[in-house]
């Protein structure tokens, strides 16, 4: 028998910037506004999402490897949590909110690391090609939030906040490459993304995203 078709096609958001830039601080609240208006919202991360994915998380944060090991890492806890968690949520009509998707990719091990992106394209192509897509597809979100934030501002606001991980723990040149990895990834996609200043004031940078999320008909204004 085929499964009842979802009353709502499901919405895939992504949320992405360097550490600090303020997307933890917005998930939440976006996602209490789409449950507010009806919405099932799957709330889920990367590196992470599932317990495998998890676990591979921890490695990735925490031990030394090379630029090869850390990409095939995160594109593993990314098919795994793409499979098992974000495809079928799709599949029932939830709002998927995701901090960090596979531009993070692109932006901390291409930029930051200086990792090959021909290499990275093509993981991008291995992993995100799912069955849920008939035909060639590939798996992006709806929508990328870019937080925008200069690594300076960033930096002051993550200090004595917590023991930083392998990437906290990077200088400020790193993170200035990482934010242009993010600038490449939304000028070679710029209509999946939406780049918020996110040096405002956070509800400044809130109104921002709802404005995003309602100029696409996704939240209605009330
Ligand atoms: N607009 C803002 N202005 C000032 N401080 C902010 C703003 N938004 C968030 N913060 C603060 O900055 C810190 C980092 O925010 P948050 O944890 O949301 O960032 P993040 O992007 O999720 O970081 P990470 O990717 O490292 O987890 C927190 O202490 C938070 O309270
Ligand atoms: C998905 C993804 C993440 N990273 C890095 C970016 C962050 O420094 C950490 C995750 O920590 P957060 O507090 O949850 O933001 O992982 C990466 O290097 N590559 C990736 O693909």
């Amino acid at each position: 028998m085929r499964p009842t078709p979802a009353a709502n096609p499901g919405l895939f958001v992504s949320f992405e910037g360097i550490d600090g830039a303020g997307k933890s601080t917005h998930i939440a609240g976006l996602a209490d506004a789409f449950k507010a208006q009806g919405r099932a919202v799957t709330l889920t991360r990367e590196p992470g999402g599932t317990p495998l994915a998890e676990k591979l998380r921890g490695i990735v944060l925490n031990d030394a490897m090379d630029p090869l090991t850390e990409s095939l890492l995160v594109f593993a806890a990314r098919r795994d949590h793409l499979l098992t968690v974000i495809e079928p949520a799709l599949a029932r009509g939830d709002v998927v909110l995701c901090d960090r998707f596979t531009d993070a990719t692109f932006a901390y091990q291409g930029g930051g690391r200086g990792f090959d992106l021909a290499v990275l394209k093509t993981l991008e192509q291995w992993v995100q090609t799912t069955p849920a897509l008939q035909g060639n597809g590939l798996r992006q979100p709806d929508l990328t939030v870019w937080f925008d934030i200069t690594p300076e501002v960033a930096a002051a606001r993550l200090a004595d906040a917590r023991t930083p991980d392998r990437f906290e723990a990077q200088p400020v040149a790193f993170f200035r490459a990482v934010v242009e990895g993010y600038a490449a990834r939304e000028k070679a996609q710029p209509e999946r993304f939406a780049r918020l200043n996110a040096e405002q004031p956070r509800e400044a940078v809130w109104s921002d995203l709802l404005a995003h999320v309602v100029q696409r008909g996704w939240l209605r204004v009330h």
